[in-house]
């Protein structure tokens, strides 16, 4: 959805990928710390909409006090996620998507999987193997594919409001960047027998 919305991101994550691997390879995950703007890319995209906005809650074992705020033991607390990613005060405007604002080395926005993955002892075990994965998918669809806007009517991005929220249904296009690599493509899934 996002790449469909900024094709100019996309373009600038393929020129990325290109220069990298020569336009006829596909992506691995040894590539991961070669392509920065794709990972910039893929933060952008956790912050933009995180998946868990109210991460998940929490109890308090004990008393405690917070900024002045009495919290007694057995309060239910929830981490207000979206408010962490919405940050009013960023120097980059949080309502778009743009990617350069975790490259910016003189104010540095902090990685979303500091937060996305919750917090504490219960903090997902998988997110290293959630951000290799999702690393492979994304820098393998952008190497291969071009994502645009729909030829009839518009893209308005509209997202599920529960717990976890996730795009509704939306319609886009997507097509092979060049016949090799949709080649390419095709010969990965005939190994992988899909
Ligand atoms: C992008 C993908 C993922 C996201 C955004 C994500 C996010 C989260 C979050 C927010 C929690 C709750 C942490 C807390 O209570 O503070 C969680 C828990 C958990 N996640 Fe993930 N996760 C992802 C992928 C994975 C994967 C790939 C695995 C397993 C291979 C996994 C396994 C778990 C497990 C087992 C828990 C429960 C941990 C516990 O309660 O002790 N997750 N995840």
């Amino acid at each position: 959805m996002a790449m469909a919305l900024c094709p100019e991101k996309q373009w600038k994550a393929q020129e990325e990928i290109d220069a990298l691997l020569g336009g006829d390879h596909l992506p691995t995950v040894a590539d991961r710390d070669k392509l920065p703007y794709v990972s910039a890319i893929i933060k952008e995209t956790m912050r933009w909409h995180p998946t868990l906005p109210l991460s998940l809650a929490r109890q308090t074992d004990k008393d405690d006090v917070y900024e002045g705020y009495f919290i007694p033991r057995g309060t239910m607390v929830m981490p207000n996620v979206w408010f962490i990613a919405y940050d009013a005060d960023a120097r980059y405007d949080p309502e778009e998507f743009i990617p350069e604002r975790f490259l910016d080395e003189d104010v540095p926005t902090p990685d979303p999987a500091s937060w996305v993955f919750g917090f504490g002892r219960r903090v997902c075990p998988g997110r290293f193997l959630a951000e290799n994965s999702v690393f492979v998918i994304v820098a393998n669809i952008l190497a291969a594919f071009d994502i645009s806007l729909p030829t009839e009517g518009n893209l308005s991005p509209k997202f599920t409001l529960d717990l976890v929220s996730y795009p509704e249904p939306y319609e886009c296009q997507i097509t092979p960047r060049s016949d090799a690599m949709a080649r390419l493509v095709e010969s990965r899934a005939i190994q992988c027998n899909i």
